[in-house]
């Protein structure tokens, strides 16, 4: 998608301050020591159970196209300090020229279901180019998963009905409408409104009609028989501009018409009103008159809390156009991923760990090279074990909670496990063949399947074990200890 929106080069699509550190890395010779770096984030959005991996695709577009072009460097020519003096020399200038992404690189595909502190991304790779994409792949990630995340809780409401997203017009900007229903999509809505989408993406694309068509003819009943002669092959007619029962009985002398001519009349769609209690009486009317198979859309600022009380309700909605707060995660507008740095080669090329500390137990970090194993039996999924690949295997015998050893989930050897983090880049060289998004749709729901339901209730949802093998617990406690009495010396 990203070579299709933006034609140029995207290498300045980051902070200022991460080419300040690239180039103190350049003038102090440290520039091509290798790092790993994780992104992961550390609280489920929307309080719930569960988050679903997003964006990789996109980073993986990025980071082939990756390249600092003349214009660019001629921009950052431009940049002065405070003496008024150009902030970077020329010298670092060439060295941008020639940068590429020329590391190591594995993810968690999009579509998995993924927990707090696990890496979605895992970057090892020279540690200047390392730092300057913290910025572009947290946007690019944070933003998709955070979408895709909603998503699923939306499809999960309707309970596998239709679910489609109308968001652009209150998506944030362009950018967020594209990327909004490309994930949206992964999350299990069946189709977009957005024609663009459609296009790059090759989205499913649907809709109704607007209630201005209606009042650009003042009478419903002549609205309808025009739309319906117009479009006879896709007619949802919208039903409440002035009197909701009445505009289904419109709508029902359309869909007669229609059948006349050899047509189908899709279904009606309700925006306003007492959803649950007009779509009974539509159902009813629509039956009556010989339309079961009429569907009911439903719209008007749903989201998956207001779609699983009009499902209790008993209303009669069997697609759901979902648009405000599906596009612009309304009840959380961010995800909140990080990227850390997690281990550097030395100047003798030995991998050394590296921790932050923090007052708050969850923010500390966890050091090492992590990979992640998910464990399952009887086509349930157990718990996920994060482990040091810089240690060697783990002992494969608990999963314990960093932040505190006495929360423990004890593992059987005979329960299978898969390992999450696969490669995508190998020395800078695609290694992955990206799934169609419709593969990743159906990784999502197959994968929510596999979770218990106290996981993936909307409400208080039961936390999934996800921890440390004990031979990473010990190590990330001495070097908590052996930071701290530092700091103590100090
Ligand atoms: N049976 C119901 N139970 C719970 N919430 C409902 C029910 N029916 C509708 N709603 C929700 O109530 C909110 C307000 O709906 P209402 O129809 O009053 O306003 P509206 O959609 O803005 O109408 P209008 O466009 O005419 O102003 C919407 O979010 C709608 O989804
Ligand atoms: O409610 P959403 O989930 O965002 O779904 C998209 C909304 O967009 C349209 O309304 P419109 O832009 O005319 O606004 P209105 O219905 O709020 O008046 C449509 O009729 C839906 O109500
Ligand atoms: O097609 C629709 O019904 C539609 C599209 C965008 C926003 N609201 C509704």
């Amino acid at each position: 998608m990203l070579p299709t929106v933006y034609r140029g080069s995207l290498a300045l699509l980051t902070d200022l301050y991460q080419l300040t550190m690239a180039y103190g890395y350049w003038k102090r010779q440290r520039a091509d020591r290798l790092a790993t770096f994780h992104l992961y984030f550390r609280k489920l959005p929307f309080q719930g159970g569960y988050a679903v991996a997003a964006g990789l695709e996109l980073a993986i577009d990025y980071l082939r196209q990756f390249r600092f072009d003349d214009e660019d460097l001629g921009y950052l020519a431009t940049l002065r300090g405070n003496d008024d003096r150009p902030l970077f020399e020329e010298g670092f200038f060439d060295y941008l020229a020639e940068l590429r992404f020329t590391g190591d690189l594995e993810a968690i595909a999009e579509g998995t279901v993924v927990f707090p502190n696990e890496p979605l991304v895992r970057v090892t790779a020279p540690l200047l180019v390392a730092q300057l994409l913290e910025t572009p792949l947290l946007n690019l990630i944070n933003f998709s998963t955070l979408i895709a995340t909603k998503s699923a809780r939306i499809c999960q409401a309707a309970e596998g009905e239709s679910v489609l997203e109308f968001g652009l017009r209150r998506a944030q900007g362009i950018d967020g409408g594209l990327t909004g229903a490309r994930a949206a999509f992964i999350g299990g809505a069946a189709a977009t409104s957005n024609v663009l989408a459609g296009k790059i993406l090759g989205i499913p694309v649907r809709g109704t009609h607007a209630h201005s068509w209606v009042m650009a003819y003042g009478d419903e009943r002549e609205a309808f028989a025009d739309y319906a002669a117009a479009m006879p092959n896709n007619c949802v007619f919208l039903v409440d501009t002035y009197d909701t029962l009445e505009g289904v009985r419109h709508a029902i002398e359309a869909g007669e018409e229609l059948r006349r001519r050899g047509h189908k009349m899709v279904g009606i769609r309700l925006d306003s009103g007492d959803l649950a209690y007009l779509s009974i009486e539509a159902r009813r009317l629509l039956d009556e008159a010989g339309f079961p198979e009429a569907a009911i859309v439903g719209s008007s600022d749903l989201d998956e809390y207001l779609i699983q009380s009009l499902k209790q309700q008993g209303a009669k909605i069997s697609v759901w156009g979902v648009g405000t707060r599906l596009a612009t995660a309304y009840d959380q507008p961010a995800l909140g991923g990080v990227y850390k740095l997690s281990a550097i080669q030395n100047e003798r090329g030995e991998w050394e760990h590296r921790i932050k500390l923090s007052e708050q137990r969850i923010k500390t970090t966890i050091p090492g090279r992590l990979q992640v194993r998910r464990y399952s039996h009887d086509g349930r999924v157990a718990g996920d074990l994060m482990f040091d690949e810089l240690l060697g295997e783990p002992d494969g015998k608990a999963i314990v909670d960093p932040a505190d050893p006495l929360r423990r989930k004890k593992l059987s050897a005979n329960w299978e496990c898969e390992t999450l983090l696969t490669p995508v880049f190998r020395q800078g060289e695609v290694v992955y063949q990206n799934p169609t998004l419709l593969e990743m749709q159906a990784r999502t729901k197959a994968e929510l399947a596999r979770f218990h339901p106290s996981v993936r209730r909307l409400l208080n949802p039961h936390g999934y074990p996800v921890g440390i093998d004990q031979k990473l617990f010990k190590e990330r406690e001495r070097m908590i200890h052996e930071a701290s009495a530092l700091d103590e010396e100090e």
